[in-house]
C-alpha cells in the first residue's frame, strides 16, 4: 500500500465515513447482523478504521488480535465472507471512491479471505 491510497480515500475523515457507511450495510443485512449481537460498535468502527488505515498506507496501527483468532468460532461461511466484501463495495462507491482506489481496497480484503475464514467455519 502507499500513501497515495490512503489519501483517495479521503484520508481519515475518509475513512471514517466509509467504515461509518459499511457498519450501516452491515446492520441493514439480516443475514449479517446477527454476528454483531454481542459487538461493541464503536469499537469495532475504531479498529476497523485503524485497520484501513493501516493498509492503505496510512498513519495508523491497528492493535487488536490476528483476524483468524478475531473470527475464531463464528461460524462464517464463504457466502457470509463475499456478503461483506460486497457491502464494503457499495460503500466505498457511495463514498465516492475512485474506481481503481475501490479496487485495491477490495483486492487487499479478498487477499485476507484464509486469514480470516481458517478458523470461523461452522463446525461439521
Ligand atoms: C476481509 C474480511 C474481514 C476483515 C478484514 C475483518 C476485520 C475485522 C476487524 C479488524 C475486527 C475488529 C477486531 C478487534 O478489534 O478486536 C473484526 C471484528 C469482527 N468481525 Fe470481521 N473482518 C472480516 C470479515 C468478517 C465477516 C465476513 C464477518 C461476518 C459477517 C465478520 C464479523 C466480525 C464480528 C462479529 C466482529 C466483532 C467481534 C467482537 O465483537 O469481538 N468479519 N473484523
Amino acid at each position: 500500500a502507499s500513501p497515495s491510497l490512503y489519501r483517495q480515500l479521503g484520508g481519515q475523515p475518509g475513512v471514517e465515513a466509509i467504515v461509518h457507511d459499511f457498519l450501516i450495510r452491515m446492520a441493514d443485512d439480516a443475514r449479517l447482523v446477527g454476528f454483531f449481537a454481542h459487538t461493541n460498535i464503536d469499537h469495532l468502527a475504531d479498529s476497523l478504521g485503524d485497520q484501513l488505515c493501516e493498509v492503505s498506507g496510512g498513519p495508523c496501527h491497528y492493535q487488536g488480535p490476528p483476524m483468524d483468532r478475531v473470527h475464531q468460532h463464528m461460524g462464517l461461511t464463504d457466502d457470509d465472507f463475499y456478503a461483506m466484501i460486497g457491502h464494503l463495495n457499495k460503500a466505498l462507491m457511495a463514498q465516492g471512491v475512485p474506481a481503481g482506489a475501490r479496487q485495491r481496497v477490495i483486492g487487499i480484503h479478498l487477499a485476507a479471505h484464509e486469514d480470516v475464514m481458517r478458523l470461523a467455519r461452522p463446525a461439521h
